[in-house]
């Protein structure tokens, strides 16, 4: 992650995702990857400079002709509850201007907390000795992460995400679901998400 650092480099990233899609939900989704994940710090100038392309299926269901801040709200309002999905805060802190929804994150945050955690713990308990040993390679590697940062240590110096790549039916869901009930067993919060959504279906509240 980080590669994106540049302000140019995420305007051309952004008119080549816009090249080969129609689709703005998806648009939006990869953008909120992007900003969550990214270090570049202020996006005002790439938002007043590409927020038309963001918001253009808002102004079309609007039957209006002409953009304006509601249009833009919308979009922007769209773009902070993914990032809230994804973990993210406040859009306003990567420099985007103020959303004006904050009721789906709660909605988000309940439905997180209202899992049956002593069902997930036995769940945990059940699979955890099935992993072999690479799947447990990479639990406890992410797990001593996760643990880390709430006791504010560093898990593992300067990383901040993971990227596991294996091909089909090797455990890949498998072993992330069992860290998502992990987490989740420990009455915190464990948010399952990918841009596409593609993949979230087969994760445990994906
Ligand atoms: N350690 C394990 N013990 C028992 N069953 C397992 C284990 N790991 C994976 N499986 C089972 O193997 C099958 C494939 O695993 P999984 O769906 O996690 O693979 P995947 O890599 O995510 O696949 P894909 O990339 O195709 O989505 C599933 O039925 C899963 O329950």
């Amino acid at each position: 992650m980080g590669l994106l650092n540049d302000e140019e480099t995420w305007k051309s990233t952004i008119l080549e995702i816009i090249n080969h899609t129609n689709d703005r939900t998806q648009l939006r989704g990869t953008y909120t990857s992007m900003l969550v994940f990214s270090n570049l710090e202020d996006q005002s100038g790439i938002w007043k400079e590409t927020r038309d392309l963001f918001s253009n299926d808002f102004l079309y269901n609007s039957k209006g002709s002409d953009y304006n801040d509601e249009i833009y709200l919308d979009a922007l309002d769209d773009i902070q509850e993914r990032v809230w999905e994804c973990g993210g805060g406040k859009i306003s802190a990567y420099g985007l201007p103020t959303s004006r929804n904050r009721e789906k994150v709660t909605n988000v945050i309940r439905r997180e907390k209202a899992y049956n955690r002593e069902r997930l713990s036995e769940e945990v308990a059940e699979k955890s000795p099935m992993l072999n040993e690479k799947q447990r390679i990479i639990y406890d590697t992410i797990m001593t992460y996760v643990n880390g940062r709430d006791n504010n240590q560093v898990g593992i110096a300067g990383s901040n995400g993971f990227f596991l790549a294996a091909s089909g039916e090797t455990g890949k869901s498998f072993v992330l679901n069992l860290i998502l009930d992990t987490v989740r067993s420990q009455g915190r919060i464990a948010l399952a998400v990918d841009s596409l959504g593609i993949a979230a279906p087969v994760l445990h509240g994906g």
